[in-house]
């Protein structure tokens, strides 16, 4: 019997080398459209989350296969919010043939989930916010902040770039390193802001309806467990709301299980032209991860 080779393997160093935004959320558009198509383009089942109670931690499993891309994997992702000596969030992409079945690639998956998790919001706020905004807020300045910084000034000549944490020193650190202004208090942040992006690890709201103009978009990337929220309730019930999944949202959203709201529909039904984009209301992308 032939023995297959070694699988590849691929550095966050190299990925870091080869993707890039310009690329990259055209490919989010493609791949949340080919979810959204229900004709099994994409076979991707819920992911599986097994909770590691005894270090605070999950342990996720995410295969997929894009029947028309040829294209098979596996991201193996560890979430430990406790993590201080190293990122919350440690992955590894595992690539296959799926002519034949044979590994091809071990990839680093830190960069490819903070790159592809922005450039799903970049695609989401695309199809789903009014032209030209203005001024972008973004609440936390961990990974994901910093991804969804550049993914969305590559689609945008924001006038304003807001950051907020909870901690005073990392939101100095991000405006010192993105020319980001700093704010201190959530409302400063998004005062008139015509897109925000929630990027936290918050269990409990950190975003209330009163602070926000209506008619803009959020994306809200963080509270992707069931238990947990970023968004206060009666924002999400006065919005309306698209996921990447709409499988998943009711399993696995937080801010729409415990807020009781509606999805209207998921982000790549819009790109079909499926469902409407109704950009004169405060729309809200609740992102999980899928595609
Ligand atoms: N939807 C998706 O596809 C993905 C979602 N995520 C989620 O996005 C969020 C951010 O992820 P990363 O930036 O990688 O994490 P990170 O660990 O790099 O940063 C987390 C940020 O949240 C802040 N934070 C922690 N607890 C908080 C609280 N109680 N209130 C306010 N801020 C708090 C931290 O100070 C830090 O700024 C997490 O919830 C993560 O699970 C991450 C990857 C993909
Ligand atoms: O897709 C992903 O990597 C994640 N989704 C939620 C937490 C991390």
């Amino acid at each position: 019997m032939a023995s297959a080779s070694l699988p590849r393997m691929v550095s966050a160093d190299d990925v870091s080398q080869v993707l890039m935004y310009a690329d990259l959320i055209p490919l989010m558009e493609k791949t949340l459209a080919d979810f959204s198509r229900g004709d099994g383009t994409v076979v991707q089942p819920v992911r599986t989350t097994i909770p590691v109670e005894q270090h605070q931690g999950f342990f996720l499993v995410k295969p997929g296969y894009h029947v028309s891309g040829e294209t098979m994997a596996c991201k193996l992702l560890t979430l430990y919010p406790n993590n201080t000596d190293r990122p919350s969030h440690q992955a590894c992409i595992v690539l296959f043939d799926p002519t034949n079945g044979s590994p091809l690639a071990v990839m680093d998956g830190g960069h490819i989930t903070d790159m592809r998790t922005a450039a799903a919001s970049a695609a989401a706020t695309k199809h789903l916010a009014k032209d030209s905004p203005r001024v972008h807020a973004i609440l936390g300045t961990g990974h994901q902040a910093y991804s969804h910084f550049h993914a969305l000034n590559h689609l945008y000549k924001f006038d304003q770039v807001r950051v907020w944490g909870r901690t005073p020193a990392n939101v100095q650190k991000f405006a010192a390193e993105t020319g980001a202004t700093p704010c201190s208090t959530v409302e400063e942040a998004v005062k008139d802001a015509d897109i925000i992006t929630t990027v936290t690890m918050s269990r409990t709201p950190v975003l209330k309806k009163e602070w926000i103009k209506p008619g803009i978009h959020i994306n809200a990337v963080g509270a992707c467990v069931p238990d947990w929220q970023e968004l206060d309730p009666e924002l999400v019930l006065s919005s309306v709301v698209y996921v990447d999944t709409k499988e998943a949202a009711p399993k696995e959203s937080g801010d729409i299980i415990l807020s009781k709201a509606e999805v209207y529909g998921e982000v790549g039904e819009v790109i079909l032209g499926k469902k409407e984009a109704f950009k004169d209301k405060t729309t809200i992308f609740k992102s999980l991860g899928q595609s």
